[in-house]
């Protein structure tokens, strides 16, 4: 999709003080900093002692464009933002002490208007659009090292090793997108989510570029950043569509986007802000309660019905080894929607499970399909799955819960089940991803100075060439060895 354009007017902000890496805006908020142990507190949720004692230790930063109190915490400013951007002074700031200034009035410069060309840059992950996508997109998302964490040593086999698992996982999930109509439909709907956020951002007098960056397939990131410098855009919000930050999905994003910008002298200057994650906005809770709320009366006793939120998993070391906030952000997540449901009067039971592993190692507990199968032992008779970690249908939506999750639910003894459809173009959704592009304008920063080429690059062809064939007999010789064939024979293939 091209980008979808136009313009704003905004005074030029000069910025102060260091390049910080990102403007990650919500990083330094201490109303921002959670430990787990207050999560399953809010909830009410059984911890096993283990679990508790693991996290009271551990306070973890959740990030979020946290706006329950329509006030956005930014770089330790809060900033009170309106509908009407063309209207304010984009340097006045509104933080708990009172009326803070911020860009020109902070810094004491001259005040210079110019003419400043906003770009929304919306990250995804992307999926295969025909069958004949799945391997090359399989071997795009396994060559990501935040996907395949190997050790320092191990890894120039990352790229070796992407090309075996991605050749030998395709079938299976070649299988999986034929199901569901041959491809993704994840660029479409991301497609659709850019037109209606522009939309809604016209509707706030504000007129922006809205991109479409994918981490593993078309458009991909290098693509949008690409146009983004063609149109001369000058400053930039990154809105990432996941919900929950983990290092594998809007870490990895990030990752590539920081790479981009450092490598370019014009974007390395570009005022850029980060919403890291969605999943504390008041708007998205409420539009997720709102979905969960439509559906319960399909059923014919709802207030029997267990509310099953269901999510993407990740390897545990991400969470235990690597400080990945992605469990806590969950937690919390399905904490704030069901205090949301509670304040409607909705007092169903709820449950929390983690779907989609991939590969010999642990995941997220517990499992979807495990649960399914005990639930459904304890005698639940009506379930109503809710996919929570992402805003669009995809193929763990439309093939793994849909089929695979419904087939096995039935089999367990539950009678009757249903699933909340992904937020998508869902209006009050888009309305509040409309609100945290205007809140995070202001707090723009460059993300870092020029460095040069990026130290990744591979310039030496026959270095490369010889890394990938020595690492592809390698990782053959690791793989096939017979503990390695038990465990991907039951996980990965
Ligand atoms: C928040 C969401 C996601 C997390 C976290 C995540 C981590 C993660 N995923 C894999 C491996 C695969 N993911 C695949 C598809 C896929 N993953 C997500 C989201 C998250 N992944 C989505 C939305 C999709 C579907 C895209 C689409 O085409 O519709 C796949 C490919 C599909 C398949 O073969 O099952 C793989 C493989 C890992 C290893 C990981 C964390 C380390
Ligand atoms: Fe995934």
């Amino acid at each position: 999709m091209d980008a979808i354009s136009g313009s704003v007017v905004l005074p030029r902000v000069k910025l102060s003080g260091s390049h910080r890496h990102l403007s990650s805006s919500h990083h330094f908020s201490p109303s921002c900093l959670q430990a787990r142990s207050s999560i399953s507190r809010c909830c009410h949720s059984s911890k096993s002692k283990e679990d508790v004692e693991n996290l009271s230790t551990k306070a973890i930063i959740v990030s979020s464009s946290d706006s329950f109190d329509k006030r956005t915490s930014i770089s330790g400013r809060s900033y009170l933002c309106g509908p009407h951007q063309k209207k304010k002074t984009l340097g006045q700031t509104f933080c708990s002490t009172g009326l803070c200034t911020y860009g020109v009035a902070a810094t004491g410069s001259d005040p210079q208007v110019a003419e400043e060309k906003v770009g929304v840059l919306l990250l995804n992950l992307g999926g295969p659009e025909t069958l004949n996508d799945v391997q090359p997109f399989l071997y795009n998302l396994f060559a990501d090292p935040d996907i395949i964490r190997l050790p320092r040593p191990f890894q120039f086999l990352q790229r070796p090793l992407a090309q075996l698992i991605s050749v030998l996982r395709a079938p299976k999930s070649k299988e999986g997108y034929a199901s569901i109509g041959g491809g993704s439909p994840l660029r479409r709907i991301t497609d659709e989510q850019a037109n209606a956020l522009k939309m809604a951002l016209e509707a706030k007098d504000t007129h922006l570029n809205v991109y479409v960056g994918m981490r593993y397939w078309h458009p991909f990131t290098e693509d949008a950043v690409q146009k983004i410098k063609r149109d001369k855009i000058t400053r930039l919000v990154v809105l990432p569509l996941y919900p929950q930050y983990s290092i594998s999905t809007t870490g990895s994003s990030i990752s590539v986007l920081q790479r981009l910008f450092r490598e370019d002298a014009y974007l390395s200057t570009m005022p850029v802000s980060i919403i890291e994650s969605l999943y504390k906005r008041e708007g998205y809770i409420k539009s997720m309660a709102d979905l969960i709320e439509n559906e319960l009366p399909i059923f014919l006793n709802p207030e029997e019905v267990m509310i099953f939120f269901s999510a993407h998993g990740v390897p545990v070391s991400y969470v235990e080894d690597a400080g990945d906030p992605y469990r806590d952000q969950m937690e919390e997540c399905i904490c704030l929607i069901m205090q949301e449901l509670k304040a409607r009067g909705i007092k169903n039971n709820h449950t929390l499970a983690y779907q989609s592993r991939v590969g010999p190692v642990q995941w997220l507990k517990p499992y979807t399909d495990e649960v399914l199968v005990e639930l459904g032992q304890k005698g639940v008779k009506s379930l109503l799955a809710v996919p929570i970690s992402f805003v669009s249908e995809h193929i763990e939506t439309l093939e793994e819960i849909d089929m695979e999750y419904k087939e096995l639910a039935l089999e367990s003894g539950i009678e009757n089940w249903g699933r909340v459809p992904a937020l998508g173009c869902t209006p009050s959704f888009i309305t509040d991803l409309a609100d945290a592009v205007l809140e995070a304008l202001p707090s723009a920063t460059a993300i870092s100075t020029f460095q040069g080429a990026s130290k990744e690059v591979d310039c030496d062809p026959l270095g490369y060439l010889a890394k990938m064939f020595f690492g592809s007999i390698l990782a053959a010789v690791l793989f096939f060895s017979p503990k390695m064939i038990l465990a991907f024979r039951n996980h990965l293939l």
